[in-house]
């Protein structure tokens, strides 16, 4: 205790003077109170070398993710800590970032930060719970200490790079790809980019230009693989509750056995209340395995939801290409395939295997009765069959005719106005009518077999269990069952046929269900979008059309016939021709919308069906005769609505659409906010926007279907503009157009006749062709003074 006194008290002491207890003990308490002061500044120091790690590891993430370009830019400096799977790992510093807790992390970290103090230099910790004034000057100090890091750590090599990327953009967490397309964000920067570095978007067919960024392989199969998997995986789980389910359903008959058997006959009260306690657990934990198949099998139905919705969409729009839409009601296939998941009826066919072992349960107890079960399971199946023969075709029926309904409905929405207009709201729902009334006819019809069956099935088991109690009874008469035995009999044969019966009651879902998952299975698996195509450079825009013959399908009527032509990179040509000449239909095959019966179209030598058509969506543009935006901003039209688009590419493709000054006189500018049915712009306005959509991200070849006609001479003026920008920028444009007015725009002509070409050459040779044979620019035969 001596050893432990203050120097003080030992100074005191050495003079030989008398300490009393009552100064020890005062300077005790002294000693203590300065040991837990320099403690606690110990700790807030601690604390504060902490937080300065945290800093500095987030710092770190930030630009590592930078560097790779993996992790989104939007992390720094704090970066998105919930996801491990987004966040890289720092091996040098001994630091495992991600779903570690950060304080843990600092801690591991201490011993090297020791050895690398101008770390400290470069963040200010935030303060704390404790003295937030005396950290804020504790955190500030350092900072004067030393405001450049050595340069030799590694921290500092990578904020160095990251201030290189900075450097670049503007914009930090930024990289530019393919030179002017503007910043993109790091996270959209695809590592296999085909040493595409510069270059620009000017062009650089045949090898020597800038590959195309590879997107991520679509593979519809392995979704549908991946969803396939998960529900058989869960079901699995699924199973083994089920399986637990069914054991413990045996409590009851076991007591009710117990009880009239036991029970009833020793008087014993113990029993009793050993036996309710046993039985009331089981119960109970029946009830919590029944909730929890039910919660797998709900999760399973959003896990296929989340698994398949995106490729059936996206595979549906791609099918859609070539018939009416009807592929999107694929999306309602899921949603049956999902009702599916949580409905009674696979419930049901869950039990079904476990079945037989109560059979056997039925057997043990006695033959007699075991069979009596066996017969009815048969009979109960044979009324499954024929309720699956009775019901199939209708149930179809229903089903192609609600489709049938569902499209009228679709095409009821997108022309509400039209149908508003003209009256038509009895005629359109007259014929969904038609359709839903077939639908429900068939329905009924079904629906009336099947519970017919479904009734004739519950008596069957009613029967059953009459049969075997009385049947029993009779046993137990002779001696050969107790009465305990022929109910507990009883409860277990109703447990056995119950799945059977579910399965015939729910056997509509199990047929809708079936056709569902074909239909997915057909559409995902047949896909075009399967196949994934070799990234091509950007083309240069160089056109060629061979020997297209277009015959549409179902139909005798040859559209196109013969049509060949070829465009060089930077060419315009004006298609001309009267209404019906196959303009439009060739315009749609040039962007790859049809595809010929018989021909090809290539650009810069590759032809269509060969591009990546995500590639060849990027470098072509397409104005459709009919207009449709979507609803959105102007901002987010033009853009495609790609959601990573620079403000500075939405410009430039107005500018070059020369639709800016249209847009900047518009209340919101490119926030204004379009509907669906293209309010608040005028058809007009439609049309310009959708121009400067044509001419987003810098296309190479553009294809405009009378692209004057909803506008006014100072629209037609600016279009005039526009296609002279883009014959400066080396757009090929392909300009469909029955007015005169465009062709002093364009260097070459095309005359469409009859789906064969007429004349095509550069423009004042087709023209003066067609002034020496007498016709106009639509091909008809024209008085002289009206040619030119
Ligand atoms: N899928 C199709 N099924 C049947 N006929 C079709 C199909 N597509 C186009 N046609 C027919 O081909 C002809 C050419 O149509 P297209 O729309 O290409 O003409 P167009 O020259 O663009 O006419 P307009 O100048 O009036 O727009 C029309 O008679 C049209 O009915």
């Amino acid at each position: 205790m001596t050893d432990n006194r203050a120097p003080s008290l030992q100074a005191f002491a050495s003079d030989g003077e008398e300490i009393s207890p009552a100064d020890i003990e005062m300077e005790r308490r002294r000693q203590k109170l300065d040991a837990e002061a320099a403690g606690q500044q110990l700790l807030r120091e601690i604390d504060n070398q902490e937080d300065v790690l945290n800093q500095t590891v987030k710092k770190i993430d930030g630009v590592i993710c930078v560097l790779r370009g993996g992790a989104a830019a939007s992390d720094l400096p704090g970066g998105d800590r919930a996801n491990p799977a987004a966040s890289p790992t720092i091996g040098e510093a001994g630091t495992a970032q991600g779903a570690a807790p950060r304080p843990e992390i600092a801690r591991q970290a201490r011993p090297a930060t020791k050895s690398v103090p101008p770390i400290d230099a470069e963040v200010r910790p935030e303060p704390r719970h404790h003295d937030r004034h005396q950290l804020a000057r504790e955190a500030h100090a350092p900072a004067k200490r030393s405001d450049k890091p050595a340069p030799e750590t590694r921290a500092e090599v990578k904020a160095e790079a990251k201030s290189e990327v900075k450097d670049k953009t503007g914009v930090p967490g930024m990289v530019v790809i393919d030179g002017d397309r503007g910043p993109v964000k790091t996270e959209h920067r695809s590592p296999d980019k085909g040493g595409s570095d510069g270059g620009g978007n000017g062009g650089g067919g045949n090898g020597g230009g800038v590959f195309h960024k590879r997107l991520g392989p679509v593979d519809f199969s392995a979704s549908l693989k991946a969803g396939i998997t998960a529900i058989k995986q869960n079901l699995m789980i699924v199973m083994i509750f089920t399986i637990a389910t069914n054991v413990l359903v045996l409590a009851i008959p076991i007591y009710l056995f117990q009880i009239s058997d036991r029970v009833l006959t020793s008087r014993s009260v113990d029993t009793l209340v050993m036996l309710t306690v046993l039985i009331v657990g089981a119960v109970i934990l029946q009830a919590v395995f029944d909730g929890i198949r039910r919660m797998i099998l709900m999760r399973t139905a959003v896990e296929v939801a989340a698994q398949l919705g995106a490729p059936i969409l996206s595979a549906a729009a791609r099918a859609s290409l070539h018939s009416n839409g009807r592929e999107y009601q694929t999306l309602g296939d899921l949603q049956q395939l999902r009702s599916f998941l949580v409905s009674g009826t696979l419930l049901s066919f869950l039990d079904a295997p476990i079945a037989p072992f109560f059979v056997a349960a039925v057997f043990l107890i006695h033959p007699h009765l075991g069979s009596i079960v066996i017969g009815s399971a048969l009979l109960l199946l044979i009324v499954t069959l024929l309720n699956q023969r009775a019901t199939a075709a209708s149930f179809g029926e229903a089903n192609s005719f609600q489709t049938k309904a569902n499209l009228h409905l679709d095409s009821m929405s997108r022309n509400s106005q039209i149908i508003n207009a003209l009256a038509m709201i009895p005629e359109a729902v007259r014929i969904w009518g038609k359709d839903m009334a077939g639908s429900l006819k068939s329905q009924v019809l079904a629906q009336d077999r099947n519970i017919a069956f479904a009734s004739l099935s519950k008596a069957v088991r009613l029967l059953t269990q009459v049969s075997m109690l009385g049947w029993g009874a009779n046993l137990a008469l002779h001696g050969e069952l107790t009465g305990g035995m022929v109910i507990a009999a009883s409860i277990i044969a109703g447990r056995a046929l119950g799945p059977i019966e579910g399965a015939i009651e729910g056997w509509n879902q199990v047929i809708q269900s079936r056709a569902a998952y074909g239909r997915i299975t057909a559409l995902l698996q047949n896909s075009p979008l399967n196949f994934e195509r070799l990234k091509l450079p950007q083309p240069e825009g160089r056109l060629d059309v061979e020997r297209l013959l277009f015959v549409p399908q179902g139909t005798k009527r040859v559209v196109l016939n013969g049509v060949s032509f070829s465009l060089n990179p930077g060419d315009s040509l004006a298609v001309i021709g009267s209404s019906g000449a196959g303009k439009t239909t060739l315009g749609k095959m040039l962007v790859g919308s049809i595809l010929p019966t018989s021909g090809n179209v290539r650009l810069d030598l590759m032809d269509l069906r060969n591009w990546d058509q995500r590639q060849f969506g990027e470098n072509i543009g397409y104005l459709p005769q009919d207009v449709q935006l979507f609803p959105g901003t102007i901002k987010a039209n033009i853009a495609r609505m790609q959601e990573e688009a620079s403000d500075a590419d939405i410009y430039a493709a107005a500018k070059l659409a020369d639709v800016h000054d249209m847009i900047a006189l518009l209340p919101h500018g490119y926030e204004t906010f379009v509907a669906a049915d293209g309010s608040p712009l005028s058809g007009g306005q439609k049309q310009r926007v959708a121009l400067a959509r044509a001419f987003f991200g810098n296309p190479r070849m553009v294809v405009l279907d009378e692209p004057n006609s909803n506008l006014d001479s100072a629209g037609e003026a600016a279009l005039t503009r526009a296609l002279q920008h883009a014959r400066e920028q080396k757009i090929t444009v392909i300009t469909i157009t029955q007015r005169p007015a465009l062709l002093s725009s364009v260097d070459k002509v095309l005359l469409l006749v009859n789906g064969t070409v007429a004349l095509f050459g550069m423009r004042q040779d087709v023209l003066k062709a067609l002034s020496a044979r007498g016709m106009n620019i639509e091909g008809n035969t024209l008085a002289q003074n009206q040619l030119m």
